[in-house]
């Protein structure tokens, strides 16, 4: 990359940096609201990425990837002690609804959001989206209203007003509740103003940038990770890397892992806009200067402490629905799946708690393989349909909700992630005109299948079951001890593999299925408390209604009629079978 050389660390001073704060603030919004003009307005200095510098980009007018500016201003106090200063790195996202994927792995690194609107249009489809990112990934937001100047002068106090209110309710039951509403125009005149226009409101949106920023989460323990969004190399020197360090620290002389090439690299030096640093933790920005390789081979990806990523080629997610998603979440559906900072095509598997274990607490970050969880056609919610298995868990119209709900994520190829790391699934495929919010779940990796042959290493142990009931009926008496049974299975099951589960008859006698009768699926039960006295009252009136009734005779009709309303005696069949059991048994409590 051009102009990057004079960026790059030649050697480190020595002695601690300046005191700096660093905060990112994410740019979000639908495409063409001004994010670009107004990171553009708020910066004063330019860091390697910022400004739609990439020549595909600007000669389409869109921001194509992320762009990183920066802003220093004096530390406020509420961040102090003693004097310093606040940098405000500008972390500025594509709108372009195609480029979702790069907006999520951006709100990953951002502490504070800005998520701006044209005040002209209001929310947009992409803005709802970016909210709903926002709503999982950050703590805290601004709204900014942009392009004020296209208010007509005698009108813009009133629209404005209008428009803050409209946003007001917007957010009302979103996290973000009550955040601060800013007014400005980036770009007053649009993109044939000069580049000398003065933008509107800028400073006074500095002022609430400064106010809203809190200490962000800085911790040097656990191993190193940054999210790497550019890489250049500079001869003599060697391949440098920016990014944001997601988590952990790094010093000078570290060796750090690109898992993407599957090499390890020592780190020469360090920089931090402009200032070559010897350390840097959690939430800096940096430029790691390694040991030359080919930048065309990492544009975007991780890096890492040795061997503290996975490469998982499934996993185990807690995962909640978006409520905006409309349609359901089904068991088998593919979706877009964002793993920490990469994406993938997987499909999913949704279970919940069992039955008994419905109003137990979440476990957090734990997943418990001693428990049992029930399989699940589609994800739980007040819409979805209900099933026979949840039955039981619904009383009335009113329906009872398990507190967690699972998913099993099967990728098409493998991911590299850190533990624990955010999951979203999305719909991309769906039409991006279709003004519908394509963001379907979120969720944590609570367990990564390393493992190609997970299926026969790991999945035997995830103790998913599917309850199965089957219903049929008593055809006649047998014996005092025995009855024979119909419809409950096909003319073609095998009833052997059934001998000895236990069935329970609608008057209340228990059985056991003693094999098959006939060559009709018919088999024979055995009662070993013996048949009751009504029941063979009941199977005897029954058995004499349905033998030929012959036509015409009306005393013989009058007769079944009578019959007409005796119930056949039901049997049932109730058993569990666990989805990854290679032997498929048959387990009764
Ligand atoms: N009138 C007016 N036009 C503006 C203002 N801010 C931005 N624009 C214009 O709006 C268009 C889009 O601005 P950008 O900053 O590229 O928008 P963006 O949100 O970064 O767009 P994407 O990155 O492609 O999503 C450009 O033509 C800008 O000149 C403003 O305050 N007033
Ligand atoms: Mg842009």
């Amino acid at each position: 990359m051009a102009g990057a050389a004079a960026e790059v660390p030649l050697a480190p001073k020595a002695g601690a940096p300046p005191r700096r704060l660093n905060v990112n603030v994410g740019v979000l919004g639908h495409i063409d609201s001004g994010k670009t003009a107004l990171a553009r307005a708020l910066s004063t200095i330019g860091s390697t990425a910022a400004f739609d510098r990439a020549p595909q980009s600007r000669a389409r007018g869109i921001t194509l990837d992320l762009g990183f500016s920066c802003l220093c201003t004096e530390l406020p106090p509420h961040l102090g002690p003693g004097p310093g200063q606040l940098q405000l790195t500008l972390v500025d996202c594509p709108g372009h609804a195609s480029l979702i994927r790069t907006i999520i792995g951006g709100a990953q690194i951002i502490d504070l959001m800005m998520l701006v609107i044209d005040v002209t249009k209001g929310m947009q489809t992409q803005s709802a989206e970016c909210l709903v990112i926002g709503q999982i990934a950050c703590e805290k937001m601004i709204v900014v209203l942009n392009k004020i100047d296209l208010l007509p002068e005698s009108k813009r106090q009133a629209a404005i007003d209008k428009m803050t209110k409209k946003m007001q309710k917007t957010l009302e039951s979103t996290k973000f509740h009550g955040c601060p509403i800013v007014p400005v125009a980036a770009k007053p005149g649009g993109p044939e103003a000069p580049e000398t226009v003065v933008p509107i409101g800028v400073s006074e949106l500095i002022e609430v940038l400064k106010s809203e920023s809190s200490l962000p989460k800085r911790d040097p323990s656990g191993p190193f990770l940054m999210a790497v969004d550019h890489c250049f190399s500079i001869k003599g020197q060697g391949t440098v890397m920016t990014g944001t360090i997601l988590s952990g620290s790094v010093s000078i002389g570290d060796s750090v892992e690109i898992p993407a090439l599957k090499v390890t690299k020592k780190v020469k030096s360090m920089q931090m806009f402009h200032t070559p640093v010897i350390y840097a933790i959690q939430g800096d920005r940096v430029g790691i200067c390694v040991t030359q390789f080919d930048p065309k081979l990492l544009e975007r990806g991780l890096i890492c402490t040795p061997e503290s990523l996975q490469t998982i080629h499934a996993g185990i997610i807690s995962l909640k629905k978006i409520p905006y998603f409309r349609g359901t979440l089904h068991t088998k559906a593919k979706f877009h799946i964002t793993v920490g900072h990469e994406t993938v095509m997987g499909r999913v598997m949704f279970f919940s708690p069992a039955p008994a274990d419905f109003n137990n607490e979440p476990l957090g970050n734990n997943f418990d393989f001693e428990k049992e969880y029930l399989y699940q056609e589609e994800y739980l919610c007040k819409d979805s349909k209900s099933s026979e298995e949840n039955k039981e868990n619904d009383q009335g119209d009113e329906r009872r909700l398990p507190k967690e709900q699972w998913a099993l994520l099967e990728f098409e190829k493998p991911v590299t992630c850190p533990k624990l790391c955010l999951v979203i699934g999305s719909k991309l495929d769906t039409d991006i005109h279709a003004n519908a919010c394509r963001l379907a779940f979120h969720g944590v990796l609570l367990q990564g299948m390393e493992d190609k042959n997970y299926g026969d290493t790991f999945l035997p142990k995830l103790k998913v079951y599917k309850l199965k009931h089957k219903e049929g009926q008593v055809e006649r008496l047998c014996d005092d001890y025995s009855v024979i049974g119909r419809s409950l299975f096909k003319k073609e099951t095998n009833i052997q593999i059934f001998v000895g589960l236990k069935v329970k008859l609608s008057t209340g006698e228990e059985g056991i299925i003693e094999g098959g009768f006939g060559q009709s699926g018919k088999f024979k039960i055995r009662i070993p408390d013996g048949v009751r006295p009504e029941t063979k009252a009941l199977l005897t009136a029954i058995s004499k209604k349905k033998p030929k009734a012959g036509k015409g005779d009306a005393a013989k009709e009058d007769e079944s009629n009578k019959v007409d309303s005796v119930q056949p005696v039901h049997i049932t069949l109730l058993f569990k079978r666990y989805v990854f059991d290679t032997q498929k048994r048959m387990i009764q409590s």
